[in-house]
């Protein structure tokens, strides 16, 4: 395990988290077992289909709205809830939702952004799964605009040296386990670039705790 560390960035980094014949072998069941579907978002009046196809999986009433989709929540797949079940042996964190991307083709990808919905727990990782085609998975430092007005309200504070940090690449490879540890959401965004030269698929499968709505 390798961690990546910066001024608001922790992350923790299993290269081959699972071998891989195994992750072969889970990437097939993914593809048959998870109901797919290519998601459209409207933005300024138009509706642009996304880049990819998604699932939300999740326990009831752990479902939440994302890039302004209140997403349709699927039961736990058998091989999804195997894999929650390892992460809680790993993290001790019992992970209540899961995003699953399945980027068909070096076409597909995802734009910037941080995973900093008000309803996830923010003490809690996020833990991606990477199977799979490599992908450069990119990191930039940015201040949510929660924590912009915070700071300009004197509430919290830049972390040390932010301001200086550059963006970054993690290659993801098949197998690969990546922990998103806090603060990182709140300080950092990430995207998936195109590699338009690229003809394999690949699946990422995002962990995540969201908090019970009182
Ligand atoms: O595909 C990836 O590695 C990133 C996915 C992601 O950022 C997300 O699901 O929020
Ligand atoms: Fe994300």
């Amino acid at each position: 395990m390798a961690e990546v560390q910066a001024p608001g960035l922790h992350l923790r980094h299993w290269p081959a988290w699972l071998a891989p014949s195994a992750a072969a072998e889970l990437l097939e069941r993914l593809q048959l077992e998870v109901p797919w579907k290519q998601e459209a978002i409207t933005i300024y009046g138009r509706r642009h289909l996304l880049p990819r196809l998604t699932c939300w999986m999740a326990d009831p009433g752990c479902g939440y709205s994302y890039s302004g989709l209140a997403n349709a929540i699927e039961p736990w797949s058998p091989a999804a809830a195997e894999l929650r079940d390892a992460l809680q042996v790993l993290t001790g964190w019992r992970f209540n939702s899961l995003l699953l991307n399945r980027y068909r083709d070096g076409r597909d990808a995802m734009g910037w952004h941080a995973d900093d919905e008000p309803e996830l727990e923010p003490t809690a990782p996020i833990a991606s799964l990477s199977l799979g085609a490599p992908r450069d998975f990119r990191l930039r430092p940015q201040p949510s605009p929660r924590n912009r007005a915070a700071v300009a309200s004197g509430a919290c504070q830049l972390p040390a040296g932010f301001d200086h940090c550059t963006p970054f690449n993690i290659p993801l490879h098949n197998g690969d386990l990546l922990l998103m540890e806090p603060p990182t959401q709140l300080w950092w965004q990430h995207a998936l670039p195109r590699r338009l030269r690229l003809q394999q698929q690949r699946l990422n499968l995002t962990f995540r705790v969201v908090r019970a709505l009182t």
